[in-house]
């Protein structure tokens, strides 16, 4: 039995109540979201949807990303998002900069910050830059007047609750109780709000205290409005830290392996999409994240692997390091391969040929551009004279020119003498030699896109290089194209 000592806030020795989330609890009437990006705005929302009489208020230093939250047009793409928004904003939903009061007025803070890779110093390109987690920290411990669960929405490496901690009780007023849980979150943009909705489990970590445990029950009240008891549970800190970064890394790891197969697959004639099939049918192994592509992109798979790889380094694991670093490298050497696979199918020369890239963003359904696969090929296409055509549906045209120059006018300037933006994937087409399929947009299936008006408009021989699978490999010879399809044996198609 977990001894409950009223009076400590410490429980020596035990082990967690099994009825956690119903202990006695303070009820959340506001909340904070410190970071109104990917994570804070969708999630914050569909708090605010399922518990309207909790006033959710999601801040930023980002004066324009908060005006087009409070806009028709969100600052992020995702299908359900502005429905979700319209339920509850300026009802019991508000977009602010104004950080201070709204961490003032809250009883429970999000911090949802960004927590990117470092980019110097000591653990460059591979530790997590924490220095917004701690800025926004220290604002909490200076501005708090009240106790506060501070809840770490932002994924970190394991042991940051610790740091968090040891800030706030340096900085605080006295008399001020802070309780930090972690909450990491595992929603996948382009599905966010379903993810959302029907989370596999939401996952709280706390301290072993009694007050850890009712700050648990607090933030678990909130869940239960919309999620299932079952699948929200709860663990140690440590342990929840380590979760987030181990499941993005398992998840990862998946893709690296099917790509790793595809490489097999298209040098002997086998087919990827067949291998995964048998390979997922498997219960043990599961059909899910078996996609081959182009390689992942997006903003943390390659950043939290590298985190998991500074850890383990730092706990003097060399070879745990060197196991995780695989899964990087080896999607580095996919897009390299299908590069590659473009450059020698075009009789090894760009120069003065066109190159459609159907797609920018890392995935379907989100305008997000982070680690795209397809900020590689173009540079690789650019570096070899190609002219680039670049067509997606929802990325914002200053967003490719940001991911391609950097904000550097020398590379800007570079950059635009080779790449160009279009408004359809016809027009990308429009004289190309060859299309490649970056991103598996529906409206690029064969099923929607009409593929003889792109045939036509093509420059012949003309090759689609499809790194998504996604199309349907009779329909598209029949026109005419000679077509590459990622992961696919060459049988019955082009060498
Ligand atoms: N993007 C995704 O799909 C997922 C991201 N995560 C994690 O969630 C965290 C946030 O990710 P995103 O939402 O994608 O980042 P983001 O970059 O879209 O948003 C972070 C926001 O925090 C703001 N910010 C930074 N410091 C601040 C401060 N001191 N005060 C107020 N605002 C501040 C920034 O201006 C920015 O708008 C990261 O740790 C990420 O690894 C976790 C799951 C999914
Ligand atoms: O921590 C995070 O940021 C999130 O990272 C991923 O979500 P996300 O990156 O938004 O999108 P995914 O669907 O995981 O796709 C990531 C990349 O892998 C690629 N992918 C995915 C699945 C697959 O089978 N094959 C494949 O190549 C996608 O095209 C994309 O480029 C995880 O799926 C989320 O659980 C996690 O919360």
């Amino acid at each position: 039995m977990t001894r409950l000592d009223s009076t400590s806030s410490l429980i020596s020795n035990s082990t967690r109540p099994e009825d956690i989330l119903n202990l006695p609890h303070r009820k959340v009437n506001s909340i904070c979201c410190i970071g109104a990006g990917y994570v804070g705005g969708p999630t914050c929302a569909v708090i605010a949807a399922a518990n309207p009489h909790i006033n959710v208020q999601i801040v930023d230093v980002n004066q324009s990303r908060i005006d087009a939250w409070n806009s028709d047009v969100l600052p992020i793409y995702e299908p359900g998002l502005a429905e979700t928004v319209a339920k509850s904003r300026n009802r019991n939903l508000f977009f602010s900069t104004n950080v201070s009061q709204a961490i003032e007025e809250a009883d429970l803070i999000f911090v949802s910050v960004n927590t990117p890779t470092k980019k110097s110093g000591m653990g460059r390109g591979f530790a997590a830059d924490l220095g917004y987690v701690e800025a926004a920290t220290r604002q909490i411990a200076k501005i708090a007047k009240s106790d506060k669960i501070v809840v770490e929405k932002s994924t970190v490496p394991c042991r940051t609750a610790q740091s968090i901690r040891l800030i706030l009780e340096a900085n605080s007023r006295s008399g001020v109780h802070f309780d930090i849980l972690s909450n990491p979150e595992f929603l996948a943009e382009g599905t966010a709000i379903q993810d959302l909705m029907h989370p596999d489990r939401v996952l709280i970590g706390s301290q072993d205290t009694v007050a850890g445990f009712s700050a648990c029950a607090s933030l678990a009240e909130v869940y239960s409005a919309w999620v299932p008891r079952d699948k929200i549970i709860t663990m140690n800190v440590w342990s929840s830290e380590l979760s987030k970064l181990a499941a993005n890394a398992m998840l990862a790891q998946r893709i690296s392996s099917i790509n790793a197969l595809s490489a097999i697959c298209e040098a002997t004639g086998a087919d990827v999409d067949e291998v995964a099939h048998a390979v997922g049918l498997d219960s043990r192994i599961g059909p899910k994240f078996l996609k081959s592509s182009v390689g992942f992109g997006g903003s943390c798979f390659r950043k939290d692997i590298l985190n998991l790889v500074y850890l383990s380094e730092s706990l003097n694991l060399p070879e745990v390091a060197a196991y995780w670093r695989q899964v990087v490298e080896m999607n580095e050497y996919q897009k390299f391969r299908f590069a590659r696979k473009v450059l020698h199918s075009l009789f090894d020369t760009m120069s003065n040929k066109r190159i459609a890239v159907f797609g920018f963003a890392f995935k379907k359904d989100t305008g997000d551009t982070r680690e795209s696969a397809a900020i590689t090929l173009v540079q690789s296409f650019a570096e070899e004279m190609a002219s680039v055509a670049i067509y997606d549906p929802k990325v914002e045209e200053r967003q490719v020119w940001l991911e391609l120059t950097s904000n550097d006018t020398d590379i800007e300037a570079k950059v635009k003498e080779r790449v160009t933006i279009c408004n359809s994937a016809l027009e990308a087409a429009g004289g190309a030699d060859a299309i490649v399929i970056a991103t598996e947009w529906d409206e690029f299936k064969d099923t929607n896109l009409n593929y003889a008006d792109v045939y036509r408009v093509m420059n012949k021989p003309a090759f689609i290089f499809d790194g998504r699978s996604i199309l349907n490999a009779g329909v598209i010879t029949d026109i005419g194209f000679k077509l590459h399809t990622i992961g696919k044996g060459t049988e019955g198609r082009f060498e």
